[in-house]
């Protein structure tokens, strides 16, 4: 394995069970992801992508296989080395957002950095105005659209400047201009090397902004470049 290698699947399975049926999801799966590096992750809808993804944050156990993530085995990790992680190295923008309620948009935003210790910094102003947020600061969450609330969920996931940002269709509830600026800000990052970027999507057009694609099938990952 390559030294810089953020993230190391190495003959990973995973399956569901439900009742008396056994449902494989991933199959040997290899992947091998750079740092700075960008990939689209696509396949059928059931194939698996966003299983995967939660799979590399931690929040699926792995049945078997290797999970390295930075250059260290997850197998032995504690709740408290996933917590570590996820604080200090790692963006999720989730499919349903998952935003703080009760909180305002320049809450939600700050919440990750509260916990990595961080203040608000440059970069969160140059997120705030690049993903148009700039006059919805003060409104909370929850009274603001699907597109709105989903351009949130996107500057949260980056506020800290994680190694790894991990997006589930990030572009779903935006329209054709939004989602155009919101992957070019995500191809930005990684041309500037500091944040690798794994986006599941199934729009042939977002996946181009990204540097490789990759297709789930069977519950292995094929080059579709
Ligand atoms: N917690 C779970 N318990 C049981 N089965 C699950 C669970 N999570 C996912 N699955 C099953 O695993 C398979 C893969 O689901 P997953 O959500 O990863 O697919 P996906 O490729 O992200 O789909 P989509 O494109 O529709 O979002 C599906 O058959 C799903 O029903």
């Amino acid at each position: 394995m390559p030294n810089s290698a953020l993230v190391s699947l190495n003959s990973v399975n995973k399956q569901f069970v439900d009742g008396n049926e056994v449902h494989a999801v991933l199959s040997d799966c290899e992947l091998v992801m750079a740092t700075g590096s960008s990939i689209a992750l696509m396949g059928a809808s059931g194939s698996g992508k966003s299983t995967l993804m939660n799979i590399i944050a931690g929040f699926e156990p792995l049945n078997s296989g290797k999970l390295v993530l930075d250059g260290q085995d997850t197998s032995q990790w504690r709740d408290s080395d996933w917590s570590d992680f996820r604080i200090h190295k790692l963006g999720v923008v989730f499919q349903q957002f998952n935003l703080l309620t009760p909180l305002n948009v320049r809450q939600n935003i700050a919440f990750p950095l509260s916990l990595a210790q961080m203040q608000w910094n440059d970069w969160c102003d140059y997120l705030v105005e690049t993903l148009g947020l700039s006059g919805l600061l003060d409104r909370h969450v929850a009274a603001l659209s699907g597109g709105q609330q989903q351009r949130v969920a996107i500057a949260r996931a980056l506020a800290s400047q994680p190694k790894l940002l991990l997006a589930d269709e990030p572009t779903g509830n935006l329209d054709e201009q939004s989602g155009r600026e919101v992957m070019q800000l995500l191809a930005d990052i990684t041309q500037q090397g500091n944040t690798a970027v794994l986006l599941v999507t199934h729009s042939e057009e977002c996946a181009a902004f990204m540097q490789s694609r990759l297709r789930l099938v069977n519950g292995q990952l094929y080059d579709a470049s």
